[in-house]
C-alpha cells in the first residue's frame, strides 16, 4: 500500500493546467505508467482492467470532475399510464441527475467525468447526456458502472470508459451523493482535479501534484521507444506512421 507521504511528495508546478494536459495527451498510458513506476508510484492510480472503452481508439486526458451516486432503497411502483410513467420517472431523474444540474453551472472543458455508482451496474450515461457533455467540451467520462445506447454513443464519437454495458437505467435505483468529493472508481480513490488519462490500455489516475514529474519521465520513455521502433520500421521496410512522431518533434 503506497503511503500518502509518497503521493504527496510534490515537485513545484511549472506548467499551467492547459500546458500539462496538452503534453499528457501526446504520450501513451504505458509511458505514463512507466513514469509512475520510476517515481516509486508502482500500481498507484491504475483502474481495474474491467474499465474498458466503448470502442477502440478512444484516448483522452483531463481533470477529474467527480460524481458520487448512492444506492437507493426506493420501491419501483408500476405506472398505470404513459403520462404517469413520465411524471414519476422525471421526478426520480431530477433526484439522481442532480449532478447534471450542478454541472450546468460549471465549466466542464477538459474535465473528465468520474462516476462512482456505489456498485450498481446500471446505465447513468447514454447517447443523450454524453452528447450534451461532448458539446460542452468535456474530455470524456469514466464510470464504474454502465453506459447504455452503446451503438449510438459510438456513432456520436463520445468518449466513454465503463466497467459495464447495459440497457438498464438508474432511476429508482440510485440517488445523488455529491459532486467534487473523493470517490471510488474501479479500485482507485479519485480526488477532484486528479489527472485522468485513458487509452486502449485502460485508465490511469495521476495526482496533479505528481503529474509534471511523471510527464518528464514519460516523454523520455516515449522518445526512447520511438527511436527503437523507428529503427525496426526501417529494417522491415515499413512506412512510418504517426505513432513514431507523437510528440511532433
Ligand atoms: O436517459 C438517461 O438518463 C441516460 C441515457 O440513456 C441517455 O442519456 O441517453
Ligand atoms: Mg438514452
Amino acid at each position: 500500500m503506497i503511503s500518502r507521504r509518497i503521493l504527496n511528495m510534490a515537485a513545484a508546478q511549472k506548467l499551467t493546467d492547459q500546458e500539462l494536459i496538452e503534453k499528457i495527451r501526446k504520450v501513451r498510458l504505458a509511458d505514463l505508467s512507466d513514469g509512475m513506476d520510476a517515481l516509486g508510484l508502482v500500481n498507484v492510480g491504475s483502474m481495474s482492467t474491467d474499465m474498458r472503452p466503448l470502442r477502440p481508439g478512444i484516448a483522452f486526458a483531463g481533470f477529474a470532475y467527480t460524481v458520487k451516486l448512492i444506492k437507493s432503497q426506493e420501491p419501483v411502483i408500476p405506472s398505470s399510464s404513459v403520462e404517469e410513467y413520465f411524471k414519476k420517472n422525471g421526478e426520480w431523474c431530477r433526484e439522481v441527475y442532480t449532478f447534471d444540474r450542478i454541472m450546468k453551472n460549471d465549466d466542464i472543458t477538459d474535465k473528465v467525468l468520474v462516476i462512482d455508482m456505489d456498485g450498481y451496474p446500471g446505465g447513468v450515461l447514454g447517447s443523450d447526456n454524453m452528447l450534451a457533455y461532448k458539446f460542452r467540451g468535456m474530455a470524456g467520462a469514466v464510470v464504474d458502472g454502465g453506459c447504455r445506447d452503446s451503438f449510438e454513443c459510438n456513432l456520436e464519437e463520445v468518449n466513454v470508459f465503463s466497467t459495464r454495458r447495459t440497457f438498464h437505467h438508474v432511476s429508482f435505483r440510485l440517488a445523488h451523493g455529491g459532486v467534487n468529493i473523493p470517490v471510488q472508481c474501479a479500485g482507485v480513490t479519485v480526488h477532484p482535479g486528479d489527472v485522468i488519462c485513458a487509452d486502449d490500455d485502460g485508465v490511469l489516475v495521476i495526482p496533479r501534484n505528481r503529474a509534471e514529474e511523471v510527464l518528464e519521465f514519460a516523454i523520455a520513455i516515449l522518445q526512447a521507444d520511438q527511436k527503437a521502433r523507428t529503427a525496426k520500421y526501417e529494417a522491415l521496410g515499413m512506412q512510418p506512421d504517426y505513432t513514431l512522431n507523437r510528440l511532433g518533434e
